[in-house]
């Protein structure tokens, strides 16, 4: 059987009093497209920097294809791929020459010139010195250099700071054009639309543990807060319309039937229940949002679409 991409064990890393991460058991497998996502503070760049052997453990163990992250370290070298929280570049050195760096360093046979534009940096910028690059440019090089020697796994830091629309979406081909290629690829990020967008599965992290790990739509299906349905209709009807078991806090006003529908084969039913009394002329389907995803997860106070608290799902 082939070693998972990543793989942590228990692993607890402590700053004095502070637990930034708290005994996480977390396995991304090979050939997956994973996003690590949670609030500034949950504990992302912490794991991610004991991965790379930044810093040490407190506890518990840590690998990556197979080997120990910190006593197979030149081993993984070679493997991996890496844009890290704080990288450094060198004020006075091109862009180019920055690339042509990480090719001899990783005795790679890569072309600078291609890896410069498969990140969208433009021969005059490759020539300019890193410190006359915009924050966005910056991270453009940084990309290029992790690309080096075609990595089977590339770990990336908040990849999308400093980077417009465009370059996000940029990154996000980039990531799936990695991904064909066979690597496997695991990226933090606070922005929820963006790890979606880009992701196979997502760990969520908050306070130091990983508090769910699935698809976005599973996670999704499993919030307590259903579908929201809003049926316009012609007539408001008199009767009542609660008598549906995955149906609940039925409204009528405005013209409108409303109704929380608890799977999705009550939207139909519920739908149908309307039809028998009156003409349905719109259909509205709200499903929870990300954000309402995200704040069940961790703790955050928010509302749905109705302007109600969203309760804590049901999964931890
Ligand atoms: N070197 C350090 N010394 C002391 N505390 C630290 C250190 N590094 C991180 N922490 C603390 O550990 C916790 C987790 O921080 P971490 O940077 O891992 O979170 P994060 O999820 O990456 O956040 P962000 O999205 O803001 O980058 C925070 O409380 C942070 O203050």
């Amino acid at each position: 059987m082939t070693d998972p991409a990543i793989e942590t064990n228990e692993l607890t890393k402590q700053f004095g009093d502070v637990t930034a991460v708290d005994g996480i058991d977390l396995t991304v497998e090979r050939g997956e497209i994973f996003g690590f996502l949670g609030p500034n503070g949950a504990g992302k760049s912490t794991t991610i920097n004991v991965l790379l052997d930044f810093v040490k453990p407190t506890t518990g163990t840590a690998s990556m294809l197979g080997l120990d992250v910190s006593e197979d370290r030149e081993a993984l070298h070679g493997r991996i791929g890496v844009v890290p929280e704080n990288y450094g570049l060198y004020d006075r050195l091109s862009g180019r020459r920055h690339v042509e760096l990480a090719i001899e360093l990783k005795e790679a046979a890569d072309d600078p010139n291609e890896l410069l534009d498969r990140v969208g940096l433009s021969t005059d910028d490759a020539n300019r010195s890193a410190g006359e690059y915009s924050t966005g440019m910056s991270q453009r090089l940084a990309l290029a250099m992790a690309l080096v020697g075609s990595p089977e796994l590339l770990i990336l830091d908040e990849p999308t700071s400093g980077l417009d629309p465009n370059g996000a979406r940029e990154l996000r081909e980039l990531i799936r054009d990695e991904n064909e290629r066979g690597a496997t690829v695991f990226f933090s990020s606070h922005i929820l639309e963006q790890v979606e967008a880009a992701s196979d599965r997502v760990g969520i992290m908050n306070d130091g543990q990983v508090v769910a790990t699935d698809t976005i739509d599973r996670l999704r299906g499993q919030l307590d807060t259903g579908a929201q349905v809003a049926l316009e209709v012609n007539r408001e009807p008199d009767q009542k319309l609660d008598d549906l078991p995955n149906v609940r806090d039925v409204v009528v006003a405005d013209g409108v039937v409303r109704g929380t529908c608890l799977e999705p084969a009550a939207k139909l039913q519920f739908i149908d229940r309307v039809r028998e009394v009156t003409t349905v002329t719109d259909v509205r389907i709200e499903e929870s949002s990300l954000e309402d995803l995200f704040a069940s997860y961790t703790n955050e106070e928010t509302s749905n679409s109705h302007g109600e608290p969203v309760a804590p799902g049901g999964v931890a």
